[in-house]
């Protein structure tokens, strides 16, 4: 029987929090044809009946959705097959995979001779484009053949796609020596030898310029092929970031349990695109491994298995290990549809299923024989980030780490959750104890270290600023553009659901929240219902003790003290104090306009409260009270 608690969350109760989307189709994991990785053999001259009319050529809408679309197109179709994957590539930042013999009202399969044309005017819009074309797989469905092509967009040098892991896992799971061997490129000898590079890496990070976020990173090229080159132990990341097309960010996440705090800022702080939980075949699903599970489902992150060690581990053991974790992942808690990956044709498959959070692709390797290591890379290749850049949305930079680089200054590291970020751009720091936010100049910017001219949504940065102190800012500050007029919150509400407590919580319980890359200790000051247990969901609204914050609605949080956890939404926000410090004439004079009985403008104005009030923690802002007006209250908890 399966236990329906596990650790982290009542995975049981999860089921009314996670919304699985539905995965498109069945999956059929077949065993199929190898992936070569190389484009097709024979390529096709562009001519012959390629853009001769056809019965389509007439029809005012091209039939692009047909899976003979790309045969024989005429010139007006070639023009909107080749701006509609262009818009593809571009919402997939940089890449898309593109599948060649399936339309969306056929049945699957093209002759060879189709398939051949379809493939030269994919090659041929490629070239047009300036995109890499590599080929995936092919199968043979009823009515012929199926291909698919990885496009991937020549990139500057400069820039390259950003794919950010979590890496989750028991003690002694291995992760640290999987990192090791996927971005050295060396075996393990079963005793930490691929961990003790990385170590000695990690040392050489922190003595250098840590101003990145991930510990380690791997880059692949426009090919999909690893461009990590270690030199005398040491990885060049500028040369990595240089080469790679895409860098695939791994955060490695601590796998003690008196590390839970870091590992949950790590899961919602740095905004990981997928979880890899890892498993040790031998010692199979123990310590922290549900919990972890239990919190990629609570945050929504996808996640794929990496089960370990399978080359010291005897072949029943191995096999019970599989059983149950596809027994607790199959559970109403998880609902997810375990696949175990076996072969190139798997990958690719739960490659372009995995953005579902339905499916969960399960390796199973060997660190000391590389064993099924060339699946795992092959997939991390093919993923595809899950954020969204949103260029034209005004900037927002989520702050989870700071450093003071000798000779730099301070700098701040983080993710840049929408927009662009240019050298020499404006934005808000903060929100400082008062609630309020600076104005800061980007000075330099790197990404993994190599210094460059923007940063895209989705994507970390670091970033130097001037005349700040390291100890001004803290994690979970924010830096974001004027446009967003940004406010901080004392309070929040939330719909929250309770995995676990021992007995009833109240109102007065406190506990540490974690929303993004907030951090901090709330109270509970009001809720729907009187007591809360373990399953129960209320609409609750929080109140930080320490520093006002800076939120969104509909952020994913996490409240956890001890063995109580809880799980929930961001319904509305209380913004309380005026976002940028200001005090220009015309609001000084309007304030003491104010003072003297003549409202005038400055009635609607939120003010800066007097240092009286400020001290006093009384009669400001309290709960409901509209955004402008004057919060003093919780400023008494700050200082
Ligand atoms: N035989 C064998 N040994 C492995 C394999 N993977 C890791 N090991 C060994 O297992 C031990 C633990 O590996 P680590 O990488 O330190 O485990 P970890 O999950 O990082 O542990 P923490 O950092 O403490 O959370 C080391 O001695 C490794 O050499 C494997 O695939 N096969």
């Amino acid at each position: 029987m399966l236990q329906p608690l596990y650790g982290f969350p009542n995975l049981q109760l999860l089921e009314d929090q996670v919304q699985c989307s539905e995965m498109a189709g069945a999956l059929s994991l077949e065993n199929g044809f190898n992936l070569s990785g190389d484009s097709p053999d024979e390529p096709i001259e562009n001519g012959t009946n390629l853009f001769a009319p056809d019965s389509g050529a007439d029809m005012d809408i091209p039939m692009i959705t047909s899976k003979t679309a790309l045969i024989s197109p005429n010139n007006e179709e070639y023009e909107y097959i080749l701006e509609t994957i262009k818009e593809r590539v571009e919402e997939g930042q940089g890449e898309t995979i593109y599948e060649l013999g399936t339309g969306e009202c056929d049945t699957p399969g093209l002759k060879l001779e189709d398939m051949e044309a379809s493939i030269a005017t994919l090659k041929s819009i490629s070239e047009t484009l300036n995109y890499e074309i590599t080929k995936l797989r092919e199968r043979h469905e009823k009515e012929g053949l199926v291909t698919e092509f990885l496009l991937r967009k020549t990139l500057d040098l400069q820039d390259f796609m950003e794919i950010r892991v979590a890496v989750v896992g028991n003690v002694d799971a291995g992760k640290s020596t999987l990192l090791g061997v996927l971005t050295h490129g060396d075996l393990d000898n079963g005793r930490g030898l691929a961990r003790m590079k990385l170590f000695r890496h990690k040392h050489e990070m922190e003595s250098g310029r840590t101003s990145s976020v991930g510990n380690d990173i791997l880059g692949f090229d426009l090919q999909g092929k690893v461009v990590n080159k270690s030199e005398h132990g040491h990885l060049d990341w500028v040369k990595i970031c240089e080469q790679a097309a895409k860098v695939i960010t791994f955060i490695d996440l601590a796998g003690h349990e008196k590390y839970l705090k870091t590992t949950v800022f790590g899961m919602t702080g740095h905004v990981p695109d997928f979880a890899m939980l890892m498993i040790g075949a031998n010692m199979g699903i123990v310590g922290m491994t549900k919990e972890h599970l239990g919190l990629a489902l609570a945050l929504q992150v996808p996640v794929f298995v990496v089960v370990t060690k399978i080359d010291m581990c005897p072949a029943n053991v191995l096999e019970d290990t599989l059983k149950l974790l596809q027994r607790i992942l199959k559970s109403p808690g998880c609902r997810k549809m375990p696949v175990l990956v076996q072969n190139a044709d798997d990958v690719v498959c739960s490659a372009t299923n995995f953005s579902s959070e339905r499916m969960c692709p399960i390796f199973q390797v060997s660190n000391v024989t590389g064993q099924n290591i060339d699946l795992l890379k092959m997939f991390l290749n093919l993923l595809s980030t899950r954020v969204k850049c949103n260029l034209g949305s005004p900037p927002e930079f989520q702050i989870d780490d700071t450093f003071s680089v000798p000779g730099v200054g301070t700098v701040v590291s983080g993710t840049l959750l929408q927009g662009l970020v240019k050298l020499n751009d404006t934005l808000l720091l903060g929100p400082d104890p008062l609630g309020q936010f600076q104005p800061m100049v980007i000075k330099s910017i790197h990404r993994k270290r190599m210094p460059v001219k923007e940063v895209r949504g989705g994507q970390t940065a670091s970033f130097s600023l001037k005349k700040v102190k390291r100890s001004a800012i803290r994690k979970g500050m924010v830096m974001v553009s004027p446009r967003l007029n940004p406010q901080a919150c004392w309070e929040f509400d939330s719909e929250i659901l309770v995995l676990h407590h021992p007995t009833t919580i109240s109102v007065k319980y406190q506990a540490m929240v974690h929303v993004g890359s907030v951090r901090q200790t709330a109270t509970i000051i009001t809720m729907t219902s009187e007591h809360l247990r373990t399953g129960d969901k209320a609409q609750v609204r929080f109140r930080f003790i320490k520093n006002p914050e800076y939120l969104r609605s509909n952020m994913r949080m996490v409240f956890r003290e001890g063995r109580t956890k809880a799980i929930g939404t961001i319904t509305k926000l209380y913004p309380q104090v005026r976002a940028v410090a200001q005090n220009t004439r015309q609001q000084r004079a309007q304030k003491k306009a104010q003072e003297q009985g003549h409202p005038g403008g400055a009635a609607q104005e939120p003010q800066k409260p007097s240092k009286k009030r400020r001290g006093t923690g009384k009669g400001g802002n309290r709960e409901g009270e509209p955004e402008d007006m004057n919060g003093s209250h919780e400023e008494a908890g700050s200082s």
